[in-house]
């Protein structure tokens, strides 16, 4: 697979601080929507700030569209668009105009101005200026501005940050169409695992500087599905002892019995035993056991 993004034993301390980052062996594949996952303080700016040559590396490799980054770093950063922390914006200027500063420095067409607008759901935004902008659409803009001179990779640092949910789903979309409509690799930072969740191919998750997990959503999904199942019957106590016989890990919780690592075809025979054992079985449910406590049993241990 070729990777748009890779860094290799990338490790990184802030002087006279603890290592923030640990051997870091970051993969973003072409084309993806990466998912960077971490708490408060995991490592994702630092990472991401390494990557973008915005602090200066102490250790470790970083390439970027196959060439390392240091000996490329002109050619390599003007095919990368970013965002890190909050965006610089001329309060006093329109939408265009923001734009028409950076596209003097980057020396594209005024029709460019144009089309990143409409692709941002700005281009009738005329005369208001940036300042009097809701903070959706601040956002919005600084993404234009990041699109601007066509990068083939964007690395967005919490992008929803002090987003309300509709501004959360306005940047999900938007991202999205980027990816499908521009073929741009994301790499996009966040610790709000349900944003991240409908929105990336491929997830990183980060925690106190080590990178704990990094793989397909799908993968990290598929490992959420050995589900523990809720069984309520009439009779709990007999059917605690049943199933505890037959070697089933199960547990009595709040009115109902817990069972751990059981396949639907076991499912399906335990509900007859109980049945044939004169047990009313009232419900049997696999407790939700969604990516949240996937990522929450991974940064817990
Ligand atoms: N300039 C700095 N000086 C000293 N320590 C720093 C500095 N910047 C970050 N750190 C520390 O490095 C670690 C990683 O911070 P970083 O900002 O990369 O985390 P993060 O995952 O981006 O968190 P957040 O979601 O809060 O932005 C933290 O322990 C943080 O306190």
């Amino acid at each position: 697979m070729s990777f748009c993004l890779e860094t290799t034993q990338l490790t990184y301390r802030f002087t006279g601080q603890e290592t923030a980052l640990d051997n870091i062996h970051l993969q973003v594949p072409q084309g993806s929507i990466y998912g960077f996952l971490g708490p408060n303080g995991a490592g994702k700016t630092t990472t991401l700030k390494l990557v973008l040559g915005l602090l200066k590396k102490q250790q470790g490799h970083i390439t970027i569209f196959g060439k390392p980054f240091e000996q490329h770093r002109v050619a390599v950063l003007r095919q990368v668009g970013a965002l890190i922390e909050s965006p610089s914006l001329y309060s006093q200027l329109s939408a265009v105009e923001n734009l028409q500063v950076l596209q003097t420095i980057y020396r594209c067409p005024s029709q460019r101005i144009h089309e990143v607008l409409q692709l941002v759901g700005l281009a009738n935004t005329g005369h208001k200026k940036a300042g009097q902008f809701s903070l959706g659409m601040k956002q919005r803009l600084a993404i234009a501005m990041t699109l601007l001179h066509r990068p083939a990779l964007l690395i967005l640092d919490e992008p929803t940050n002090g987003l309300d949910p509709n501004g959360i789903i306005e940047m999900r979309e938007l991202l999205k169409t980027i990816s499908r409509e521009q073929g741009i690799t994301i790499l996009i930072s966040s610790h709000l695992l349900p944003e991240i969740e409908k929105l990336a191919t491929h997830i990183g998750i980060i925690h106190k500087g080590k990178l704990l997990f990094q793989d397909t959503l799908e993968t990290l999904m598929r490992s959420t599905q050995q589900a523990p199942v809720l069984i309520s019957t009439n009779n709990n106590t007999q059917s605690l002892q049943l199933l505890q016989a037959q070697g089933v890990h199960v547990a009595a919780a709040n009115g109902h019995l817990l069972m751990q690592g059981v396949t639907k075809e076991k499912i399906a025979l335990i509900n007859r035993q109980l049945v044939l054992a004169g047990i009313d079985v009232y419900g049997i449910h696999a407790q939700h056991h969604d990516l949240e406590a996937t990522f929450m049993d991974l940064i817990n241990h």
